[in-house]
């Protein structure tokens, strides 16, 4: 597959700020890929610069193979967005629909296809089409402005926390209909969503951003705090239960940890003490299943830490996990690794 994205270098800056410090990035043609990091990481950001909508402070931006200096009308028509909560226009759904494809000139069979666009999210044409832009739901609205993306058949999708304000039935039907979009027309995915269930089954890779900088492709969980120095190489986070967290190694000036959620093990007892191993008490608050890989997602909060590990169904069903279980995670010292 060829890369129908690619980044080099790639700063972007507001008022001077760093928000974005990208080496290399890739997005191959017709994958589905997930954005996660915590708020502020610059997700939204490196949308807008994968839409054109923002230019780089600094570094090269290319597309379908070549350098983009200044977008244009070409590349923006092939790429679209589609945020949180989208704006409608103000006129009536089938209008909505029909705008992207007249600004394109493609203003043959267009009944036709709104109609088919309308179908992909679920929305009835005869109910629907005449609507005006207040007669619809949250959801609904939502899905209007998914079909008004999804009728140009784009060659790139990109989406903002697409679900976050929809209903349940919303984000399904919404599921559905992007992966039909990849599927039927090959369309490339990048999406950015906090709900990773929902995300884990839409998408086949992900990357996560921590401050503007990709650093990993499962979600990790990132410990930041005031790292104290402890006996020998050890640093110790106090957490606001006053737990304490122990990490090896050589933090430096900085105070950020990352762990991976397969080096968390749940545990029903409290185990072993042991200085170079963690046992941090908590209370599991959400299990969600892992795409294809039989695994599942498990946060603990422990103090006013959210701790994810990765457990195999098994493992859940004969440790009886469920949501509002105290547990006892359980991972080396030395499982952390330090952010620079
Ligand atoms: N137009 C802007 N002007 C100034 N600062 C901005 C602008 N847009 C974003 N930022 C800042 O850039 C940083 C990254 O923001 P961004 O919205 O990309 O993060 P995010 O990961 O999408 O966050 P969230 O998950 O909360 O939406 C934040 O510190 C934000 O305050």
């Amino acid at each position: 597959m060829k890369d129908i994205f690619r980044l080099e270098n790639v700063i972007h800056q507001y008022s001077g700020r760093t928000v974005l410090d990208i080496q290399n990035f890739e997005v191959k043609e017709g994958e589905a890929l997930a954005l996660l990091g915590p708020n502020g990481s610059g997700k939204s950001t490196l949308l807008r610069i994968l839409a054109f909508l923002e230019k780089p402070t600094k570094g090269r931006v290319y597309y379908d193979g070549k350098m983009v200096n200044e977008p244009s009308f070409a590349h923006r028509r092939e790429v679209t967005l589609l945020l949180q909560n989208s704006p409608l226009l103000k006129r009536s759904v089938e209008e909505n629909l029909c705008y992207g494809l007249k600004v394109r000139g493609k203003t043959s069979n267009m009944q036709e296809k709104v109609r088919t666009a309308l179908e992909m999210v679920g929305l009835n044409p005869q109910k629907f089409a005449k609507r005006k832009w207040f007669e619809l739901s949250g959801g609904e609205a939502q899905r209007v402005a998914l079909a008004s993306r999804l009728i140009l058949k784009p060659r790139v999708l990109l989406l903002d926390e697409p679900t976050s304000s929809v209903d349940s039935e919303s984000a399904k039907v919404m599921k559905e209909a992007i992966l039909k979009a990849k599927n039927q027309w090959g369309s490339t995915l990048v999406i950015v969503s906090h709900d990773l269930a929902w995300i884990y089954q839409v998408t086949e890779r992900a990357l996560s951003l921590f401050n503007g900088k990709l650093i990993n492709h499962v979600p990790e969980n990132v410990l930041s705090g005031n790292w104290e120095p402890r006996n020998g190489s050890l640093f110790a986070l106090k957490l606001s239960d006053g737990q304490i967290i122990m990490g090896a190694g050589n933090p430096m000036e900085s105070s950020t940890a990352l762990l991976d959620p397969k080096d968390v093990i749940i545990c029903a007892e409290k185990p072993e003490e042991d200085s170079a191993l963690n046992a941090l008490e908590g209370t599991i608050v959400s299990m969600n299943l892992v795409r294809d890989t039989g695994q599942v997602l498990v946060k603990t909060l422990v103090g006013d830490k959210t701790i994810s590990s990765l457990v195999t169904e098994k493992s859940m069903k004969n440790l009886h996990l469920h949501p509002g279980l105290k547990v006892f995670l359980h991972f080396k010292a030395s499982a952390l690794k330090w952010l620079q």
